[in-house]
C-alpha cells in the first residue's frame, strides 16, 4: 500500500534555529497517526509544511503519489489536506451551519445567471445537519445556534465535522483535546475514530500519551526536527514512547544520540 501523504527531506531553518532536519514523513490510507515528541521538537513545524502553512526549505511532498507544493492553506485544502488547529478558526458570533460552510458557502440562481446569487440557506442548513448527524454529533440540537453557545467539546466536534464533511483526503488534528474535559475528550477521541471509520486517515498531534495510545494505529516520535521511529503503540508502552522521544531511551534500530 502506497501512502496517501508522503514527504521525504523536509527541511526548514528560522535563523540558527533547525526546526526540521530532513525529515521523512508516511501517512497510510485509512489510518491515525499520531506524531509525538517533546516541546519543540518541530511538530509543529512538519504539519506547517504539509499543509502549506509554511514553505519548507527543502524536500519533497506527495499527496495520493502526485508531488505536489503548496503555497498556502488554502491551496492544501483545495487539495484535500484539512488542518483543525486548536484555535479552530471559526467565527464565534455565526451559526453552526454557517461555520461549516465558512468558504464555501452555497448560492442559489441569481437574476442573469451568476448575478446577485443569494446564500442558499435551506440547503446549508440541511447539509450541515446531516453532516453533525452522520458523526453522531446531533447532541447539537439547533444548527442556527451561534459557535459562541456551545462547549469546547462541540466546538471542537464542529470543526472536524466540518473539515471531514467536504471531500478530504487527509485531516491533520492539532492537539484537540488539550483544552477539553474529561467526558469532551471521549467524545472527540470517539470522534476521531468515527472519521477513521468513513475511511479518511488522521494525523494527530498530541502531548496526551493516553489519548495518542488509545487511538494511534501508528505513532510517528519526532525528535530534533527528524522523524526518529515510527512504533505500533501496540509493541511498546507509554513510558517507552516518552523516553524514545526525549532521547532517554535508544529508539528501535537506534542507537542513543
Ligand atoms: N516562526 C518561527 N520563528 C523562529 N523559530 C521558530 C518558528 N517556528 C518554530 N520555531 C522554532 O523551531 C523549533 C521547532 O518548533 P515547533 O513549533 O515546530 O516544535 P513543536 O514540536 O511543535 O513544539 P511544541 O510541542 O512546543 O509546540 C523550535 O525551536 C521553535 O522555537
Amino acid at each position: 500500500m502506497e501512502p496517501i501523504l508522503k514527504a521525504r527531506g523536509l527541511s526548514k531553518r528560522y535563523g540558527k534555529v533547525t526546526a526540521l532536519d530532513n525529515c521523512d514523513f508516511d501517512l497510510m490510507p485509512g489510518e491515525i497517526l499520531a506524531v509525538i515528541g517533546d516541546n519543540g521538537a518541530g511538530k509543529s513545524s512538519l504539519i506547517k509544511a504539509l499543509s502549506g502553512a509554511i514553505t519548507p526549505d527543502s524536500g519533497e511532498i506527495f499527496l495520493d503519489g502526485q508531488q505536489v507544493s503548496f503555497n498556502s492553506p488554502i491551496a492544501a485544502r483545495l487539495a484535500g489536506v484539512e488542518t483543525v488547529y486548536q484555535t479552530l478558526a471559526m467565527s464565534p458570533a455565526l451559526s453552526i451551519a454557517d461555520n461549516m460552510f465558512m468558504g464555501r458557502e452555497l448560492r442559489k440562481p441569481g437574476i442573469m445567471g451568476s448575478l446577485f446569487r443569494q446564500l442558499d440557506r435551506p440547503a446549508m442548513e440541511r447539509i450541515a445537519r446531516e453532516k453533525l448527524s452522520e458523526l453522531g454529533l446531533m447532541t447539537i440540537q439547533n444548527i442556527n445556534q451561534a459557535v459562541e453557545t456551545l462547549s469546547g467539546g462541540q466546538r471542537q466536534g464542529v470543526a472536524v465535522a466540518r473539515a471531514a464533511a467536504f471531500g478530504s483526503k487527509v485531516i491533520i488534528l492539532d492537539e484537540p483535546t488539550a483544552a477539553l474535559g474529561v467526558k469532551e475528550s471521549r467524545r472527540v477521541l470517539d470522534l476521531i475514530q468515527d472519521v477513521r471509520a468513513r475511511g479518511i486517515p488522521i494525523i494527530l498531534i498530541s502531548h496526551n500519551m493516553p489519548h495518542v495510545f488509545e487511538v494511534a494505529d501508528r505513532i510517528h516520535v519526532h525528535r530534533l526536527g527528524k522523524r526518529l521511529c515510527v512504533i505500533d503503540p501496540k509493541d511498546y508502552t507509554m513510558s517507552d514512547a516518552v523516553a524514545f522521544m526525549t532521547g532517554a531511551k535508544a529508539a528501535p534500530g537506534l542507537a542513543l544520540a
